[in-house]
């Protein structure tokens, strides 16, 4: 119903929340039935083909999560150990698949802290790289992955150059977390395909900002999507009749993109409200999240939890998410339980111990 809000209008937990819309669930209807094991579903092959030409890379391949495409990414490149990926500490690659990068491709990681705080620049690769030299105590970085945005924070495409170009004179691969890559476009207004044609692969997530209920899109050169494909048949993440949550997922890209900047200006909202408190933030508000440095503000995010009920709205912790669905009122609520919680931190200071989670699963 027009003007009617979201059951997920209050949702600041993650963008994962998002729910389909009527006419994202109407594409299910409308869809083709194939075997798409066979390779004969004409929906998913559209949309495999659809990502394919949105980031001009020749091949795609749908995956139920953006953990799966990942992962698929980082097994396909990666083929003789001792290896290992280079990727910043906070990645979720490698703080949030479960290990898959060493149970699934028998990698280590190196993961580095960005000495400006937000983004990782050539410097902190090359600072890092462990390179290919015989040497037979180490185990070669062969694949660089980075993540667009991480954390919201965007990094900027000259870095991305910087970093694109030393890869290709290194031979080594660079794989893009994309997961929020729509935002970082959106945020931008640098083209998908520009983006992508800086990365040997890119994983692309259609459940988060853009409202798709299931999906992921890798992409990549040919061969590299047909060897993706058969360790994605190897680890069970093969699909029958995909082109339900394909046709779906193709509908929510067209029409959700457009209201990405929706959430980042929400965002925005939040950020100089809460700088306007006193309360630190984490990094900068590129684009859908605000970050809130519980440490430095000395709050407490269980009880930014907690208040956030108070005032009807979820949020897991440090991190605010923000998404397309979101009301405004729902955003003003946000803003007295932040504004509740810091006013406890200046009589009841915080002090933090043990690792900090921005989201909190039971
Ligand atoms: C940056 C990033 N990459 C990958 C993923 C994995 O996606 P999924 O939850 O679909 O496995 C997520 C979270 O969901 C994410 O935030
Ligand atoms: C928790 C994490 O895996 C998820 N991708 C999120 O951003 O909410």
């Amino acid at each position: 119903m027009p003007g009617a809000l979201s059951p997920v209008h209050n949702e600041f937990r993650s963008d994962t929340f998002t729910q389909p819309t009527a006419s994202v669930l109407a594409a299910a209807t409308t869809c083709t039935l194939g075997d798409s094991v066979y390779q004969e579903d004409a929906s998913t092959i559209a949309l495999e083909q659809k990502l394919a030409v949105l980031t001009g890379k020749p091949a795609g391949l749908f995956c139920v999560s953006g953990t799966l495409s990942n992962q698929l990414a980082l097994r396909t490149h990666l083929y003789q150990p001792p290896h290992s990926i280079l990727c910043d500490y906070r990645a979720h690659v490698y703080s949030l698949e479960a290990g898959g990068v060493a149970s699934l491709s028998q990698a280590m990681v190196t993961p580095v802290h960005p000495a400006n705080g937000d983004y990782l620049t050539l410097e902190d690769i090359v600072e890092n790289f462990i390179p290919d030299d015989g040497d037979i105590h180490l185990a070669p970085t062969k694949v660089i992955s980075l993540e667009q945005t991480l954390h919201g924070i965007v990094t900027p495409i000259e870095e991305l150059r910087r970093i694109s170009a030393w890869c290709k004179d290194q031979q080594v691969i660079l794989h893009c977390d994309g997961a929020r890559l729509w935002n970082a476009h959106i945020a931008t207004g640098i083209s998908m395909a520009e983006y992508c044609s800086l990365f040997d692969s890119v994983s692309l997530c259609l459940s988060k900002s853009l409202g798709a209920p299931i999906g992921s899109v890798l992409v990549g050169e040919a061969a590299f999507i047909k060897k993706a494909n058969h360790f994605k048949k190897q680890n069970g993440g093969g699909i029958r009749q995909a082109g339900i949550i394909a046709a779906m997922a193709s509908v929510a890209i067209d029409e959700n993109l457009p209201q990405l900047h929706r959430s980042h200006a929400m965002a925005r909202e939040l950020g100089e409200y809460c700088e306007s408190l006193g309360v630190v933030l984490e990094s900068p508000v590129h684009t859908n999240f605000v970050f809130i440095d519980t440490k430095k503000s000395k709050m407490n995010g269980q009880l930014l939890s907690q208040l956030a009920t108070k005032y009807d709205v979820k949020i897991g912790g440090s991190r605010i998410a923000f998404h397309f669905q979101n009301s405004n009122e729902a955003l003003q609520n946000v803003k007295k339980a932040v504004k509740e919680c810091y006013e406890d931190s200046l009589v009841n200071p915080y002090i933090a111990t043990g690792i900090s989670k921005f989201y909190n699963i039971k």
